[in-house]
């Protein structure tokens, strides 16, 4: 009997390439790019009032000198300019910064009567613009090839126009469960059946990770498992199997696939629980079965510890992996890797960050790299190692 290691191994060394798809933006989050998406324009496209406010030349600008207004700029307007250098513009955030100005003052610092504005402190260049290209210029890249795309990422998508993108494709799934003793969902067992659950939860793990499956049950009969896992290994790229692979005398699984040419890569884990999990690969059509121990905790930690890995590998992603302190003492006396379920204290537990500079609340690109939000109160200053209430995107 191999090991975990071993078996985790041989199974990661098995990934594959299936291609690539074009999907609409909205179907693209959790998916990995497999094109570079570069901005279609400077980023902000234009200088950017980033206040409500007036527009002005901050040179020509003196303190309680009323500064005749001579117009409005809306967000959306095209750029104006301002004829008089002594004179303003009102400008609100997200207008162009009209020609011939330089600074924005807010509203709050600004008295305005009878079509003049008087003000009360002198401006700085440059304040209150977000300058056009500043986050990112055209032609650059914004997201990577490989990339995973994150719900912060859709805005930026959106900005540059990509209504669909290219994707790494998907397997092809097939969910099949086995045994006399399992009944569909919809029905009601007699006193010596069950439920499939397993079926199930695989789907719904697999829907997690974006791929669409399809579910089938087989009885324990040579015959018909035969037939209908041999179409099976035609029609999809992975089956997902659960029961049957134990010492029992109807586990029929490992000895089908044997006679189906299923190359067998190992049978059998020294680990607990999911021991008896089957893995091969098809020779001809190189379909990957996964063949779990039918037991449910068996069945969904091997997919943790098997499958989604593989998918990661598959798709490029390096799994993510965390570290827990344990409020327990853990033992493992036998000869057997151990999974112990256990419960992480999520309220507890400490994430460690890195800022994301950017420029502000209009930032897109910035957003982009960031993975949440931390809390800072006000008045505040903090050392490095300082902890904070921390946000996480979705
Ligand atoms: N003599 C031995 N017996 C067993 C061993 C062993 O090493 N020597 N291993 C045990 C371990 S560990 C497990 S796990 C199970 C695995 O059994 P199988 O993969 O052969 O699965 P089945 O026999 O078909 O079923 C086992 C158990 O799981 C339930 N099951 C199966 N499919 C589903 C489903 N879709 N939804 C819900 N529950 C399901 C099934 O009813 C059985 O209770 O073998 C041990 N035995
Ligand atoms: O060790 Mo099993 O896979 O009964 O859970
Ligand atoms: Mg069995």
């Amino acid at each position: 009997m191999i090991s975990y290691t071993e078996a985790h191994k041989i199974v990661i060394e098995t990934v594959k390439d299936f291609g690539e798809t074009q999907v609409h933006i909205m179907d693209s989050i959790g998916r990995v790019l497999s094109e570079d998406i570069l901005a279609d324009r400077d980023f902000p496209p234009f200088n950017r009032s980033t206040k409500d406010g007036i527009a002005v030349n901050a040179e020509h600008v003196k303190i309680n000198n009323p500064l005749r207004i001579e117009g409005v700029c809306a967000a959306g307007d095209p750029q104006k300019k301002l004829q008089d250098p002594a004179h303003c513009l009102e400008i609100m955030t997200g207008a162009v910064l009209p020609l011939n100005c330089d600074a924005v003052i807010m509203y709050e610092e600004v008295d305005i009567e009878n079509g003049k504005a008087r003000i009360s402190s002198s401006p700085k260049p440059e304040q209150n613009i977000h300058r056009k290209g500043s986050d990112q210029q055209k032609d650059e890249l914004i997201l990577e090839k490989g990339e995973q795309i994150s719900s912060q990422n859709i805005g930026i998508l959106a900005s540059v126009g990509k209504e669909s993108l290219r994707v790494k494709k998907l397997p092809k799934v097939a969910i099949i469960s086995t045994g006399n003793e399992l009944v569909p969902i919809d029905q009601v067992p007699e006193i010596h059946q069950i439920r499939t659950s397993n079926s199930y939860t695989l789907q719904a793990l697999l829907k997690q990770l974006n791929i669409e499956s399809e579910l089938m049950h087989i009885p324990d009969e040579k015959k018909i498992l035969e037939k209908r896992i041999r179409e099976a290994l035609q029609d999809f790229d992975v089956l997902v199997l659960s029961g049957g692979v134990s010492k029992g005398k109807y586990d029929y699984l490992p000895e089908i696939f044997e006679k189906l040419s299923v190359q067998k890569k190992f049978h059998r884990v020294a680990q607990q629980p999911g021991k008896p999990f089957w893995f091969g690969i098809h020779q001809e059509y190189k379909t990957h079965i996964f063949a779990f121990p039918g037991n449910p905790v068996s069945t969904y930690v091997n997919f943790h510890i098997y499958f989604n890995d593989w998918m990661d590998a598959c798709l490029g992603q390096s799994s993510k992996k965390y570290e827990i302190r344990m409020n327990d003492e853990v033992e493992n006396p036998t000869d057997l890797t151990k999974f112990l379920l256990v419960s992480a204290n999520h309220e507890k537990a400490v994430l460690t960050g890195d800022l994301v500079n950017g420029n502000g609340s209009g930032d897109l690109v910035s957003l982009s790299k960031a993975s949440g939000v931390i809390k800072v109160d006000k008045q505040s200053a903090f050392k490095v190692g300082s902890v904070f209430s921390y946000i996480p995107f979705r």
